[in-house]
């Protein structure tokens, strides 16, 4: 790979003996790998090969994802290369907490650090840029997560907003990316001497503003794809000096990664606790990963919280719908924005003053005297959760997402109305059965045709 002339300089001077490795990693195939999701009833993978598992991650795969495929359209699995998973790994939520994912999209770690909290708590999933956000907003719903509120935001704007509130912030920093070179040569276009440099900047204001939102003993994950010292060791550096309430916590390593070096920055020998996965050591495109408590005893007040909104007669359809339909009680907030219903997790605050994208889980629509439900409900919720199911062959799902009506071979038992459709064991939407015939309602922007 041509890679930039001062690059080259730079590293050959940073990794001196090791440098010659280094460089011939970035001529080596990538390194893809993907995530089986917890959350799904059934883990049988339909469509995907599953290979060598990821030892240092429980649902981790080495391989690659269809996009076209059953199990990307159910949200059984998600693609990510396999030194982006440490990171969810190293921030591995416990259920009950109030997590952030700063500068979230397209993903990856949103849906990670959700795999941990399995539905509970609430993760609050940013993005600043509003096509990422929506296609951010589309991976969790794809995910079928429930405790997610995806919004577009700066961090400056959200940190007054959750003052000393979250249990743990992932900041996955918008960096140089000189990890990325390999798996997209472009990301080389941007990359000059300064860009590291640069970067440092926009992830020190970045976690300034994050730092303001950690609540007591609350930790801080902060991770790049670069290997640029100044946008690694020389960040960490910064955040010790300026909050001496932070303190860096040891990360456990698998093998083959590498310790932060101290050299590189201060010369403080706590650096070495960060993580460097280099891509001539470890099977990966390369990360930096720290890990950091918050040690302030600070008041907390609690803000003022999300509260349901929805009219009698708008309650009246939703029960007549869960009533027939739903055998579980989604444990979050009401909440109407126009005729769209959403199922806002409880620990959310006043959605007022925010851009939101996704506010939990969008549970439909309310029309003339009825509710509708949405795709998203469908996937969120697992057949066992269901009254009402048609489970469709491999062949149907492929004129289903066609947007094909489909023929049943006879009408169910149970009669006319919604039913869960099921694929490969997975919630996939609801759909309208009348007689023989099930109605398509996979939504117009998500069809395709399965070649
Ligand atoms: C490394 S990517 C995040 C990847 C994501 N965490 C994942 O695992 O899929 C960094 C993100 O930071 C966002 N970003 C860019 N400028 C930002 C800013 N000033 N504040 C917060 N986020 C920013 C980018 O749009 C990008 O989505």
């Amino acid at each position: 790979m041509d890679l930039p002339k001062d690059f080259v300089s730079k590293y050959q001077k940073l990794l001196g003996t090791q440098a010659a490795a280094f460089f011939a990693a970035f001529d080596e195939p990538i390194k893809k790998g993907y995530r089986i999701n917890p959350l799904k009833i059934n883990q049988q993978l339909a469509d995907t090969d599953r290979t060598a598992s990821i030892d240092y991650v429980p649902f981790g795969y080495y391989g690659k994802v269809k996009g076209h495929s059953i199990d990307h359209t159910t949200g059984l699995v998600y693609s990510q290369e396999p030194s982006a998973m440490l990171v969810g790994e190293v921030a591995r939520p416990k259920p009950g907490e109030k997590v952030l994912d700063l500068s979230a999209a397209p993903g990856g770690k949103t849906t990670h650090l959700a795999s941990y909290l399995g539905n509970s708590g609430l993760l609050v999933s940013n993005e600043i840029f509003k096509k990422r956000a929506v296609i951010l907003a589309e991976n969790v719903e794809r995910f079928g997560l429930r405790n997610v509120v995806v919004t577009n935001e700066s961090p400056q704007k959200l940190a007054p907003l959750f003052p000393n509130f979250f249990d743990r912030i992932v900041v996955d920093a918008p960096c140089s990316g000189e990890g990325m070179f390999r798996k997209d040569p472009d990301a080389m276009q941007y990359w000059h001497q300064d860009y590291p440099k640069e970067c440092a900047r926009l992830q020190r204001e970045i976690l300034a503003a994050a730092v303001k939102m950690l609540a007591p003993e609350a930790e801080l994950i902060y991770s790049t794809c670069t290997f640029a010292p100044e946008e690694n060791e020389q960040i960490i550096a910064w955040l010790l000096k300026t909050y001496p309430a932070l303190e860096l916590l040891p990360i456990d390593k698998p093998a083959n990664v590498d310790d932060g070096q101290p050299a590189w920055a201060d010369n403080n020998p706590e650096l070495s606790k960060t993580a460097r996965l280099f891509p001539h050591h470890f099977a990966g495109e390369g990360h930096f990963i720290a890990k950091l408590k918050w040690h302030k005893p600070v008041m907390q007040t609690t803000p003022k919280l999300v509260t349901s909104n929805l009219t009698c007669e708008q309650q009246k359809l939703w029960q007549i719908f869960a009533t027939d339909n739903i055998l579980t009680d989604l444990p979050g907030v009401l909440v109407t924005f126009g005729d769209q219903l959403y199922c806002v997790p409880k620990m959310m605050i006043d959605l007022k003053r925010l851009t939101i994208m996704r506010a939990g889980v969008h549970m439909g629509t309310f029309k003339k005297n009825r509710f509708e439900p949405s795709f998203a409900l469908g996937l969120a919720l697992t057949p066992l959760e269901t009254k009402k199911q048609i489970e469709i062959t491999e062949e149907q799902w492929r004129q289903y997402v066609h947007g094909e009506t489909l023929t049943l071979t006879s009408a169910p038992v149970t009669g006319n109305g919604w039913y869960q459709v099921v694929v490969n064991g997975n919630g996939f939407g609801f759909a309208k059965v009348v007689g023989q015939t099930l109605k398509n309602f996979y939504p117009k922007g998500l069809r395709f045709l399965v070649k």
